[in-house]
Formats: structure tokens, C-alpha cells, sequence
């Protein structure tokens, strides 16, 4: 077949060169393989069939979403309506207008935005400059989320409120955690206001403040655990959500088959009996799992050249065992969305019927009707009846055509093969048609398949019947069987035709049931032969089963090196060793290396152990606090107990960091034991290098600030109501302060002259009249002893210089250049005060400096690239 579908365009690569990168503009958009399968699936009706293949061969339009929890983003999506589209709708392209951007029909408020512009076309060509500025702008802020359209769908259909707790199970790059974690926190900005404001008038008792979920003072006491096994792509999530700066967020990287349980602090007991250890378990959790990505090729080209059949095979038994675990880990009550951006049933239908079949049927686990959710999103119902293409592109209609065909000519291309990967036998009623599948050609989107399941009452999952997989051929099993065919040592070995042949089943099985041990151990199940069995009196499994998954008996083993674990509560991890990245040599293959003597090479292999600084919080008497509380007059509601440092002293030596209570409780029982958090904490004071005595030497981090600002006594704030002022503090960096410079300042003159030196904040305050701004900000603000400086990195100045004003003449900073100076600081200087100035220059370019740093980090993950599309995500 020739090459069809739209214009295409060649991804040369951000960096230039492009070198190694596959030309798009070569890959020939079509598979014979896929569209076989498919069309003889018929995943869509016949006469829908022609459109669907159109569809999916076209580039994928762009789209993006503002950041719901933040009342801010509301501004930048006015400027959008105001500005941008008017300006994008002259705009024309190959002689054609160019559509503008419209509301996602189905996304609420309308916060998503689509446009049939691909990407490319808006990143290279001229007239889209300004509108690519603005959206990169403020996609590094974080008011603007890039996201495909249908990766925005799970997050909608998870019902996620503040106060719950929520695990992302396969996180990265970040995109729906970053959803999911606006919703935890909707509604938070005004809920704190108020209750400071409460505080303030004295009308606040001593019982926390706020609606339910929002009940500590009005911030959510929700929690978001977000994970990826992938540690690299840990941190492209971390980089993603850093700039929610939410306290209430976890990172963790482990393979979510085998996720851990994080144990809770102890319940209280009554007197004289042992305490119960707590496990958490999780109101809603996201699925979004690792798949062959095949409803991608609109984006990643890559998949019409790369596609086959043994993908989905290879994923199903991970996708599965995933979902078993979250299911697991859920509440009764609570809700699992699973999603894949793949069309094949193999990794959608069969897996949501495995596990539910594994987790003990549809007494215990609902597969929910969301068709009357998201109205105005058009979707195809899931399939109750499927066919599995093998990895040689034959297609079987059931389990038994395989076994059949098994016995008479064996396993030759038919490994991996599973009866779960067929559609459940008829006596299984399973609605299998409330799974939701959304096609390209539905409202020209990607692909995607997304299930709601709920947990109906506590579950005991069965282990994986072994029998019913057809293994594949491993190197150790291929060196048993040579050996065993050879009739002599000076005999040649045997032509064999297949791989596959010589597995015997049974090594396969030996492998699976060690693998089902050690995840019945990670999900405090006793060995599935127990479970299996009925329960004996008094057994843990008589228990109410909420309680057996969140209250253990704690028990202690001693490891061979005398250190003591905790049994029981997950797999036993040794504690990291205290170094930063180690390098461990290990050999590969098994334990047992005299078995597979004749093939296997002992090859060392190098893994790599990454080490995170430790989580250590510090007494809400630390004497570091009391200034910090009497400089910027905190209120003592604002909790002193969640501030934490990352490094084993404990010592607030550089940057202090807030968590959330839960956050906290949860680093705190989970030290040391084998639980690998990468991330949590938001930066909220920063230890700065101050000039001068009594100047609080920890300012106040913007990243942090939202929490903390509403708590900050009046004399460290300064209030700005003009549009004037704000332009003026965003464009000079370092406006002169004292001889007579304060005048040029406008309304803040007077209040800056006298403000003490040090860190203070700005208040944005809308005032509803001409000269005033729409809305209302919190911006950091250093006084030192001549000048003020907005502490905001750069990048956050051109965002808004560019939504308020419309603005993008370069910034002015004033101690640099003697060209650059404003009037105020070219005004004479005292002679005594010249070495004063040199000390408070060296202290401006600090604060820049640092501010900047942080911002270059996290372009360093932007511009790694290319990274997204390794597991084919929606982002
Ligand atoms: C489809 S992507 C997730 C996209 C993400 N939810 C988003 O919206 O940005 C799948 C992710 O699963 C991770 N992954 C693969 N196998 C895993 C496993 N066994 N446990 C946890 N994560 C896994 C990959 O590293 C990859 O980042």
C-alpha cells in the first residue's frame, strides 16, 4: 500500500539535527497486520468503517487545558477568547483561514480547547509566534496544560473530590495526575481565604475550619500518590506536577503489579492490647496503564511501521495483574478507572474481565454505566465478543481452537497466548458493553478505551491459573531440552522448527507461582492456597475484610545484618544503602546456575540504585521556626509539625519544605523500609544570604506561598491595586527604593519606603475600575536596602507581561548594565553607601539567580523530549 492520509510533517527534533530520529514523513501509514485484524474484528460498523481509517491516518489536531483549581487560569483563558482568537482567525495557511481553537464540547467550564492546526504548523509557522509564546509561557507556569483531548477523559469519569485519597498507579509524564490533583484541590483558594479571614475576626473556634475535604483550614486533606516504575519518567512527573505546588502529592516509583501497601500510623488501642498496624487504601485509583498505544498513530507515526500482534500479547498479563492490584488496594465503595490509548481487546475488554473473574466476579467488582456522564463525548460501547490475532497474524475465535490446534501440532507461534485473552464463555453475564471506546473519527481525536469499575465488597483475588497460558520459550529451557534430545556426546544436535515447542509448561509454572507468592506478599495475602481454601475459624480471612487489608498485627524479623523489618505489611526490601547513586554488579539468570550450565552466560549486569535524600521533619519547636513565625507575624493556626528537610541530619541548612498532615504521617511510618518515594513537599522557605542583622534569612518560596500567604501578618504585605505598578515591578527587576526612587513606584512608594528589609509579599487586589487588574495575585517581594525586587523567575514575568499587558519588550535589570538603568538608580549615590549597593547587587543576582535555577530545571526535563512517546502516552 502507498502512503495515504493528511500532510505530514517531519519532527527533525527540538534540539536541530534530529539525528538517529525516524523521519515521519517516510513511515508509510499503514500495517497490513492491524487493519486485517481489526477490520475482521469489526471494531467499527461497516459503514462507519471507511471514516475510521481516514481518521486515524491524519494528524492529530492540537489541544490543551487550562488548570481548573487555579482562579487565575480563568484570566489566561479570557486573554485566549479576546486576544488569541481574533488573531488566529486572520491567520491563513496553504491559502485556507485557519480554524481557531474551540471548547472541548464535553470538558467542563470549558477549560480544553481543540484545534485542527497540528502542532508542528503552530510551533514553525511565523503568524502563530505570538500564540506559540503564550502557550509555552504559560505551560511553564502551569496554567496551561498540552494534552491530547481523549487522555483528558479518565480524570473526568474518576468522581475525585478534595479530602480523598488517590493513586495513580502508571503516572508519568504526569498528564491526568496533574487532573486528578486540580480536583482534589478545587474550590481551596476561596475555602482559605475564608477561614483566614475567620481567623482574623477572632470568629474561629478551636476545631479546624472548612467543608468536608476541606476541612484543615480550608486546604484539602486529600492525598494523590502518583507512580511509575520507570524512574527517569518519575521525574518528568515530578517536573510536570512541581508546578501544581501541591503539599498533598507523593511520588513513588515501583511496579505497580506488586505495589507496596504504605502503612498508616497506629489506630489508638485499648489498654493492654497490642496495637493494630493500618494500611492505606485508596478512594479512587487511575489505571492508565502501559499499552501497545495503537489508537496513537495520529501522533506517533511510529506505530503503523512497528505494530504487531505480539504487543498486546506481551501486555496483557501486566495490564492485568495492575488492575488486579488496584482493585485490590481500592475501598469498598471506591472506584478504578482503567485506560489505554489501544483499540485492541486483548488489552482492553479481556483484561477488565480477567481481573474482575480473578477478583471474584461481578458479586464484588461493578463495571459502571458512564454513558450518561460527559454528555456530548461520542464513544462506541466495549465489545462483548472479540477474536486473538498470534504473533504470526493467524486469528483464532476461541481458547479452544487453541488447544485444539495445541495438541494436534503444538505450541509452534502461539506463545503467550492466554484463555483470558478471549471474550468470557457465555454463562459469564459480564456488561462488558459499558467499557467505553472512543475512535478518531468520533470528534477527530485519538484513540482510547476507558472502563469505571467499582468495588463492591471486600476481595481475595485468585492467583493466575498458569495452565491456561501457552509459555514462551526461554534460553535456559532451550539449553534443557538440546541437551535432552542429544543422544550422544558426538551426535549433532536436532533441526527444531520453533521455540515454542520445546518449553515445557511446567517451568513456566514454577516462575509463576514464585512471581504469585511474592505479590500475595506485597497485598498481605496469605499464600493463595490458604485463600483458596475455606476459611479456617479465627483466621484473618473471617475478619470483616476492610480490616484485614488495614489492620495487620505488626511482627518483626531480624535480616541476616540484625536489621529488623516489618513482615507482613509488603515484600521485604533491605533499606536503601546511604549513598547517593550506587552502581550494583549482579548476575543474571537464576540462583541456580549449574542448571542452565550449558547455554547461560553468567553476563554481570549494572543496576542502577538510585538513592533520594531522606524526609526528615522537624520539631514544631525548632528554634529555625520561632524567628521564621515572628518575622512574617504567622499565624499559630498555621500548623507547625508538617515542615520537613531532605537530609540525614535533619537540619534546616538550605530550604524548608511543607507537607500535608497525611503526606507526613505517611513519610514518617514509612522511613526506612524499602517504600521508594522520589518526591514530596512543596518549597516554602528558602534560606537566603541576607546583608544584614535582623533580616529573616528564610524567604518565602514562590512555589509555596499560595499556602502560607493568607497566614502572613499585615506587616510583612504590601498591597497594589494598579495595572501601572504591576507593569513597572514585572519589567524593572531591581527598582531603586531609596533616594526619592520610591516616588516612581506610584501607590506602593509609601508603603515600601518603611517596609523593614527582607522577604514580604505583594497583594494583587482587584479593584473593578479602569486602571485596576481583574484579578487577584500573590507575588513574592524582596526589600533589601536601595532597592525591591518581585522575586519571580523570569519566564513567569514574560507570561504575564504578556497576558496583562500584552507585552514582550525585554525586562530591565537594573544593577547589571549602566545602559539599563532607570532614573532611579542613576540618580548619585553616597559614597558611603557605594559599598553597600556592591553587596546588595551581589544579593539581587542571588535572588535572580536562584529563582532562574529553579526555572532552568525544569526546562531540562521539557528539553530531554521525546521521551513521551517511548510508552506511547497521551500527553
Ligand atoms: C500510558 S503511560 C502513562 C501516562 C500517564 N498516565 C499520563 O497521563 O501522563 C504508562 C506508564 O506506565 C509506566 N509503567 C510501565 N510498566 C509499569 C509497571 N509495571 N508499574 C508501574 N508503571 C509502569 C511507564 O513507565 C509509563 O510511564
Amino acid at each position: 500500500m502507498g502512503k495515504r492520509g493528511g500532510k505530514k510533517f517531519n519532527r527533525g527534533g527540538r534540539g536541530g539535527g534530529g539525528g538517529g530520529r525516524t523521519n515521519w514523513s517516510e513511515i508509510t501509514r499503514s500495517n497490513e497486520k492491524l487493519e486485517r485484524y481489526y477490520n475482521e474484528l469489526g471494531i467499527v460498523p461497516e459503514e462507519e468503517k471507511e471514516e475510521f481509517w481516514a481518521a486515524i491516518r491524519r494528524d492529530l489536531p492540537n489541544s490543551f487545558r487550562f488548570t481548573g483549581s487555579r482562579g487565575h487560569a480563568l484570566a489566561v483563558q479570557e486573554r485566549l477568547k479576546q486576544f488569541y482568537i481574533p488573531e488566529i482567525t486572520s491567520i491563513k495557511y496553504e491559502g485556507e483561514f485557519v480554524e481557531p481553537p474551540r471548547p472541548v464540547e464535553w470538558y467542563p467550564d470549558q477549560l480544553a480547547w481543540a484545534m485542527t492546526t497540528p502542532k508542528q504548523v503552530i510551533r514553525r509557522f511565523a503568524p502563530f509566534s505570538s500564540f506559540q509564546k503564550f502557550l509555552v509561557a504559560e505551560t511553564e507556569v502551569g496554567n496551561i496544560s498540552r494534552q491530547e483531548v481523549v487522555s483528558m477523559i479518565p480524570p473526568l469519569l474518576i468522581d475525585a473530590h478534595p479530602g480523598m485519597t488517590v493513586l495513580d498507579m502508571c503516572a508519568a509524564p504526569g498528564s491526568k495526575s496533574a487532573q486528578l490533583m486540580e480536583l482534589l484541590h478545587a474550590g481551596e483558594e476561596d475555602t482559605i481565604l475564608d477561614a483566614a479571614q475567620k481567623v482574623r475576626e477572632g470568629a474561629a473556634g478551636e476545631e479546624p475550619l472548612g467543608p468536608e475535604g476541606l476541612n484543615d483550614d480550608g486546604r484539602t486533606t486529600g492525598l494523590l500518590i502518583c507512580n511509575d516504575s520507570d524512574y527517569k519518567r518519575a521525574h518528568m512527573l515530578i517536573h510536570q506536577m512541581k508546578r501544581l505546588s501541591s503539599p498533598n502529592l507523593i511520588v513513588t516509583n515501583h511496579d505497580a503489579t506488586m505495589y507496596p501497601s504504605i502503612k498508616l500510623p497506629p489506630a489508638p488501642s485499648a489498654e493492654g492490647k497490642p496495637q493494630m498496624n493500618r494500611y492505606l487504601k485508596f478512594d479512587r485509583i487511575l489505571a492508565d496503564v502501559p499499552c501497545s498505544g495503537d489508537g496513537t498513530p495520529r501522533k506517533n507515526v511510529s506505530v503503523w511501521k512497528d505494530w504487531n500482534p505480539a504487543n498486546a500479547l506481551g501486555l496483557y498479563v501486566t495490564q492485568a495483574r495492575i488492575l488486579v492490584r488496584a482493585l485490590q488496594m481500592l475501598k469498598v465503595g471506591g472506584r478504578v478507572v482503567y485506560s489505554t490509548c489501544s483499540l485492541n481487546p486483548i488489552e482492553n475488554e479481556a483484561v477488565i474481565a480477567s481481573a474482575i473473574e480473578r477478583c471474584g466476579g461481578s458479586a464484588n467488582v461493578k463495571i459502571l454505566d458512564c454513558s450518561k456522564e460527559l454528555p456530548g463525548l461520542k464513544r462506541a460501547p466495549g465489545m462483548r465478543d472479540w477474536k486473538v490475532m498470534d504473533r504470526e497474524g493467524r486469528i483464532w475465535n476461541s481458547w479452544k481452537d487453541v488447544e485444539e490446534h495445541k495438541e494436534k501440532e503444538g505450541i509452534d507461534g502461539l506463545a503467550r497466548i492466554a484463555k483470558g485473552m478471549f471474550a468470557p464463555e457465555s454463562d459469564v453475564d459480564l456488561p462488558l458493553d459499558r467499557c467505553m471506546r472512543v475512535y478518531p473519527h468520533h470528534q477527530d481525536t485519538g484513540g482510547f478505551f476507558i472502563t469505571v469499575l467499582e468495588k463492591t465488597q471486600e476481595i481475595r483475588a485468585k492467583p493466575e491459573n498458569v495452565s491456561d497460558v501457552i509459555p514462551k520459550a526461554s534460553v535456559a529451557a532451550l539449553a534443557d531440552e538440546l541437551d535432552s534430545r542429544k543422544k550422544s556426546n558426538s551426535e549433532p544436535y536436532q533441526k527444531l522448527n520453533s521455540l515454542d515447542d520445546l518449553v515445557a509448561p511446567d517451568q513456566e509454572a514454577a516462575k509463576e507461582a514464585a512471581k504469585n507468592a511474592t505479590v500475595a506478599e506485597a497485598t498481605h495475602q496469605p499464600p493463595y492456597s490458604t485463600t483458596l481454601d475455606a476459611p479456617q475459624p479465627g483466621s484473618p480471612s473471617k475478619r470483616a475484610a476492610d480490616d484485614f487489608e488495614s489492620e495487620i498485627p505488626a511482627k518483626k524479623t531480624k535480616l541476616e545484618n540484625g536489621e529488623e523489618l516489618l513482615l507482613g505489611d509488603r515484600p521485604i526490601h533491605k533499606p536503601a544503602p546511604a549513598v547517593e547513586t550506587v552502581e550494583t554488579t549482579e548476575t543474571s539468570g537464576s540462583n541456580t546456575p549449574a542448571q542452565s550450565a550449558p547455554l547461560a552466560l553468567e553476563k554481570p549486569v549494572k543496576k542502577k540504585v538510585h538513592q533520594e535524600d531522606p524526609y526528615k521533619y522537624l520539631d514544631p519547636n525548632h528554634e529555625e521556626l520561632q524567628p521564621i513565625y515572628s518575622f512574617y507575624e504567622l499565624s499559630e493556626r498555621f500548623p507547625r509539625d508538617r515542615f520537613m528537610v531532605r537530609n540525614v541530619e535533619g537540619n534546616p541548612t538550605r530550604t524548608v519544605y511543607y507537607t500535608s498532615s497525611l503526606a507526613r504521617d505517611i513519610l514518617i511510618q514509612n522511613e526506612g523500609s524499602g517504600m521508594k518515594f522520589v518526591h514530596c513537599g512543596v518549597k516554602m522557605f528558602v534560606k537566603q544570604d541576607a546583608q544584614r542583622e535582623n533580616v529573616c534569612r528564610w524567604r518565602i518560596q514562590t512555589d509555596g506561598l499560595r499556602i502560607i500567604e493568607p497566614w502572613v501578618g499585615s506587616s510583612r504585605s504590601v498591597t497594589l491595586t494598579k495595572r501601572e505598578t504591576l507593569r513597572k515591578l514585572l519589567v524593572e527587576m531591581f527598582p531603586k527604593v531609596n533616594d526619592d526612587g520610591w516616588k516612581s513606584l506610584g501607590e506602593i512608594g509609601e508603603q515600601v519606603k518603611d517596609i523593614p528589609m527582607g522577604c514580604s509579599i505583594l497583594r494583587v487586589e482587584p479593584t473593578g475600575k479602569e486602571d485596576g487588574l481583574t484579578e487577584r495575585m500573590v507575588l513574592p517581594l524582596w526589600r533589601s536596602l536601595h532597592s525591591l525586587n518581585l522575586m519571580l523567575p523570569k519566564e513567569d514575568r514574560r507570561a504575564m507581561l504578556l497576558r496583562i499587558f500584552n507585552d514582550d519588550t525585554p525586562l530591565v535589570n537594573a544593577t547589571q548594565k549602566k545602559g539599563n538603568e532607570s532614573p532611579a538608580v542613576a540618580a548619585p549615590v553616597e559614597s558611603t553607601a557605594a559599598a553597600e549597593d556592591q553587596a546588595l547587587k551581589v544579593e539581587n543576582e542571588q535572588l535572580g539567580e536562584v529563582e532562574q535555577e529553579h526555572t532552568d530545571t525544569r526546562e531540562t526535563y521539557t528539553k530531554a523530549g521525546g521521551e513521551e512517546d517511548r510508552f506511547n502516552t497521551t500527553v
